[in-house]
């Protein structure tokens, strides 16, 4: 678990702290953590291979509630989004981390704004800065991408309007499947379900960027947290970095997993949200990114929520007959309010009821 900070970064402007385009011989103090060996780092074989399923598979919802039951996150073939999409974005991605530090910061993140560059919303709960770059988007990237590129903003919104598209009915496809997983019926979807249609779902999409680093074992890339969302997928280009923690079991204790880079797949994480909605029986699950020494890595997270005017609660179905409502209902924006006051103790602070181990 990451450790609390002795002070906070927020507010401090980004220029002042950020590394000029990651140019450093060695891991300079500011970006130098501490605590990173708090578990051991196990390789992805036998029990410890984060579970693939291909979307295709007669067996899949029961595929789907094993792997969110052990593990809370799976990776996924067969999901339709074209190879060649994945390619194109990752060339808008290149191109934007590549630009000057003075361009990058015409687009930077308002207070007041979700979307832009800069530093990811938990960078300010560390006292320690992440070997990364970010670049958010909620809603139209046009206003960002023209302070990037006044010239030639439209190849930019085009792939991601592209991706935000085909992304949407895949995260939909995948709640639907997951609500299904947990024993619910066709029905009780249509009942219970707060996202009506692919249309109706929130999302936003996170490119980060992980330089290669002199010493990785000294930093982080992105530090360990949950998502708030109802299920987060995941691009990850061929750049090994991304570890989840799993539990102390009969296979072993605690541990970081690695997930490692499987062409044109896609990375599923049980967020905080679907934690609530499935009444703690699918729990969200603690990852991090780990940085390389020699290799650019690159990721894409596409965050999956209700609408935002909706509140979140535990489905009635799965309040009973064993226990009642585990956690009090919030729509998303109040909760990441919450995370953004709490971080890891946002899920405690709406908890109204006890979780069965
Ligand atoms: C919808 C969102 C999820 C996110 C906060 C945000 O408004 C946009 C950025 C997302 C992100 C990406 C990196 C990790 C994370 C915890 C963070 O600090 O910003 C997630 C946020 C989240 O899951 O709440
Ligand atoms: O880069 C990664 O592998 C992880 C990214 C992530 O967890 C996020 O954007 O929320
Ligand atoms: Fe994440």
């Amino acid at each position: 678990m990451p450790s609390l900070p002795e002070k906070p970064l927020s507010n401090v402007p980004l220029q002042l702290h950020q590394p000029k385009n990651f140019q450093f011989d060695s891991v300079p103090e500011s970006h130098a953590w501490l605590d990173l060996h708090d578990h051991p780092i196990v390789d992805p074989i036998g029990p410890d291979t984060v579970p693939l399923i291909d979307l295709t598979d007669p067996k899949l919802t029961a595929k789907i509630s094993k792997a969110c039951e052990e593990w809370g996150v799976f990776q996924i073939t067969r999901h339709g989004i074209q190879p060649d999409l994945l390619t194109r974005l990752e060339e808008q991605i290149h191109r934007i981390f590549a630009l000057p530090a003075d361009r990058k910061l015409k687009a930077a993140k308002s207070p007041s704004d979700v979307s832009g560059y800069g530093l990811v919303p938990i960078s300010s709960f560390f006292s320690k800065l992440m070997w990364s770059e970010g670049f958010t988007i909620s809603g139209s990237p046009l206003h960002h991408a023209q302070k990037l590129w006044p010239d030639d903003y439209s190849s930019f919104c085009d792939v991601v309007e592209e991706f935000d598209n085909v992304m949407r009915q895949l995260g939909n496809k995948l709640l639907h499947k997951i609500l299904l997983s947990l024993g619910l019926s066709k029905d009780d979807i249509i009942r219970a379900c707060p996202v009506r249609d692919w249309h109706d779902m929130s999302a936003a999409v996170q490119l980060n960027s992980y330089p290669p680093c002199p010493d990785p074992d000294r930093t982080i890339g992105l530090a360990a947290h949950t998502d708030s969302s109802f299920l987060t997928l995941l691009y990850q280009n061929s750049v090994s970095g991304l570890q989840v923690l799993r539990p102390k079991d009969h296979t072993g204790p605690m541990r970081w997993v690695t997930v490692p880079p499987v062409p044109n797949t896609f990375t599923v994480n049980i967020g905080d949200l679907m934690h609530v909605l499935s009444n703690g029986r699918f729990r969200s699950v603690m990852h991090r990114a780990m940085v390389n020494p020699a290799k650019h890595r690159i990721s894409v997270g596409f965050f999956c929520g209700p609408p935002m005017d909706v509140k979140v609660g535990p489905i009635n179905k799965l309040t009973w007959p064993e226990r009642g409502p585990v956690y009090r209902p919030v729509t998303w924006q109040e909760y990441q309010r919450l995370r953004r006051k709490l971080f890891d103790k946002a899920l405690e602070a709406i908890k109204i009821g006890e979780e069965i181990a």
